[in-house]
């Protein structure tokens, strides 16, 4: 590839499960000139002087010591997502480079994607739909009752911009709403979708009947939800999580799970991803697993990637990002 004046941006590839989508190639070249991986790697270090920035999608390229080392200008390393856990921010911005994520463009369809688990869970969707594909036809007679979701009480652990939108929305199903977050939210903002703070996570966990996952994976969050943690939810209670799998131990809930220890679980996403076919976790009629689907709409990941432009031609024009992550 040649590219005249416009700034070298560095891509895992273009199309295929861990590449930019195609539809976004067009808006991204207006930009800047793309460089695949593949192309780097057959020609290292002609275009590794070239390259300027990097925008990672789904996670990759991976970003190693290595790597860094062989891009001597890169200024910036746009994400397409909220979470960095995959990001060692301390290696990265100690070669002077600059990240941002993508808060703007994720939170309502990443929200969107926690009410739909919610729902589809409480009223046993895929088992619903796998019973009426199927030969039987006596479906209409079994008993599959469902929960119900208005006046039920969710518990959103994290009230970042994710976890306030899936208040607004649980609002408007007439939800009881709890949250418990690092810091308290405002009263008005409290106030507006009706959520009420609880101090400590054990509080919500045993008053909720969905307890929705909305926070980033922290060595604080690692394993925050153990054991002891579902012992404490009710025997009815659903476990949604939207946030990262590490999140959750996972062996303590399929133990759960199985024993009755809670109700069920709708997890977007899982440790590793995706499970390996033979995990317990994928036999259970209690749980609901869907691919880290999060962000995935059209306009939502169109909106990521107009948001990595913003940050990156921030980060090259020496200006403040509008999204900068820095590392805590
Ligand atoms: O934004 C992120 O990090 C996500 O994982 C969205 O699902």
């Amino acid at each position: 590839m040649e590219g005249g004046e416009l700034p070298w941006l560095l891509v895992n590839e273009i199309g295929g499960i861990r590449g930019i989508l195609h539809s976004h190639v067009p808006f991204l070249k207006k930009h800047f000139h793309l460089i695949t991986m593949k192309e780097f790697l057959e020609n290292r270090k002609d275009v590794g002087k070239k390259v300027q920035a990097i925008y990672l999608w789904w996670h990759k390229p991976v970003i190693d010591k290595e790597l860094l080392q062989s891009l001597p200008n890169l200024k910036v390393i746009a994400n397409s997502g909220v979470g960095m856990d995959h990001l060692d921010l301390k290696l990265v911005a100690s070669f002077g480079v600059k990240m941002a994520n993508a808060p703007r463009a994720v939170s309502s369809s990443t929200a969107d994607t926690g009410m739909a688990l919610l729902l589809a869970s409480a009223r046993r969707l895929v088992e619903v739909h796998n019973i009426s594909i199927s030969q039987s036809m006596e479906y209409c007679e079994a008993d599959i009752l469902g929960v119900k979701v208005t006046g039920a009480t969710l518990g959103i652990v994290g009230m970042g911009s994710i976890g306030y939108k899936i208040a607004l929305r649980a609002k408007a199903f007439e939800m009881n709403i709890l949250y418990h977050n690092r810091t308290r939210r405002k009263v008005q903002e409290e106030q507006a979708v009706g959520a009420t703070y609880c101090k400590t996570i054990d509080s919500l966990l045993q008053q909720a009947d969905f307890v929705m996952l909305v926070v980033s994976l922290t060595p604080q969050t690692h394993k925050l939800i153990g054991k002891r943690e579902l012992e404490l939810m009710k025997p009815t209670a659903t476990l949604i999580n939207i946030s990262r799998g590490a999140v959750v131990d996972q062996e303590a809930l399929v133990a759960a799970l199985q024993s009755g220890v809670i109700g069920a679980a709708a997890l977007d996403v899982t440790s590793p991803e995706p499970l390996p076919r033979d995990h317990p976790l994928l036999k259970l009629k209690n749980v609901i697993i869907t691919p880290h689907l999060g962000i995935k709409t059209d306009k939502a990941t169109y909106m990521i990637t107009e948001e990595a432009v913003e940050n990156i031609l921030a980060a090259l024009n020496g200006l403040p990002l509008p999204s900068e992550v820095l590392p805590s």
